[in-house]
């Protein structure tokens, strides 16, 4: 069963064309992660999917909804985890929760008992009775995840849910994502984080002017680059560049070559597997890769 899916789907913002032509299909019960640079236009899809914005042509459904023509069952299916949850600053992270559960039309024990579970589950339970304004980003990333998971949707969209955070935390979220992914939800996240997605995603696709310029398994993907990657480092481990190979000598020379122009004198020359991040890089243009080497 096919979870989220856009077919053509265009959207342009005044003369700036953001979407162009985009498809896409998210079985049930996987992880799906939307890669792009910044302003590729990832929240616009995510918030075409939740219902927030409409695309100009094209079609986009959530759990088989259409987003237009069966806007409340496309929203009785879905959460989003992201800027638009209002959380009140002023309520406590349990206030908080219960007040959700309350306008979702929970009664007042249920919604206490689902506050309290939820407040386990993300390891908030310590800062139940804290304000939210006195939460690190780490603890509001999580209560904002609980507050989109009191109705438990059938599919929970994450817009860069981890962009911020410490490593710590990070994984800690990792870990609540698989978990869902356990229990049956379908999950559509955006990131620029690609171990984020290596990690956690069953399938990738990366979004770059405007449209979708690659799809497929993490492995998939890193199979396009080439078999291996010769990358070159400076004396305190910065990397000054790297290029794909096909593992032959010939390849290799080359790869040397090319590299020997970024070369400095305690330079060191490894070869490694590629890495999600050297599709993205192929893939997002030179602005990425001279980044890249400059970083
Ligand atoms: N409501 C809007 N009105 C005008 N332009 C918009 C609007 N929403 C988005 N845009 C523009 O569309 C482009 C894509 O924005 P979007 O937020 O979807 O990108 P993104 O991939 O999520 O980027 P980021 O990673 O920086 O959040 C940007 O150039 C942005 O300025």
């Amino acid at each position: 069963m096919i979870a989220v899916e856009l077919r053509g789907v265009r959207k342009s913002f005044g003369t700036q064309r953001v979407l162009d032509d985009i498809d896409l299909s998210v079985p049930a019960g996987s992880v799906f992660a939307l890669l792009g640079p910044n302003g590729a236009g990832k929240t616009t899809v995510v918030n075409i999917l939740a219902t927030l914005v409409a695309p100009d042509s094209g079609t986009a459904s959530v759990g088989g909804y259409d987003v237009r023509t069966a806007r409340d069952s496309a929203k009785g299916v879905l959460s989003l985890t992201g800027q638009s949850v209002a959380v009140d600053e002023v309520l406590t992270g349990s206030e908080n929760l219960i007040m959700v559960s309350r306008l979702w039309g929970l009664s007042r024990r249920e919604s206490r008992l689902r506050a309290r579970a939820l407040l386990e589950q993300f390891d908030l339970a310590d800062a139940a009775r804290r304000q939210v304004k006195t939460y690190s980003g780490g603890m509001r990333r999580r209560l904002d995840l609980a507050l989109s998971l009191i109705r438990r949707p059938e599919v929970l969209f994450l817009d860069e849910p981890t962009t911020g955070l410490d490593t710590r935390s990070r994984r800690s979220l990792w870990a609540q994502i698989r978990d869902l992914r356990s229990a049956g939800t379908t999950i559509f996240l955006t990131t620029q984080y690609l171990e984020e997605a290596e990690q956690l995603a069953d399938r990738v696709a990366v979004l770059a002017g405007g449209r979708i310029v690659a799809d497929g398994t993490p492995a998939e993907l890193k199979s396009q680059v080439g078999e291996d990657v010769v990358e070159i480092r400076s004396a305190d481990d910065e990397l000054l560049g790297a290029v794909a190979t096909d593992g032959s000598v010939d390849g290799l020379h080359r790869a040397i070559t090319q590299l020997a122009e970024v070369a400095q004198p305690d330079a060191t020359v490894s070869l490694r597997s590629p890495s999600l991040e050297d599709v993205f890089l192929s893939l997002t243009g030179p602005a990425l890769q001279q980044k890249e080497v400059q970083s």
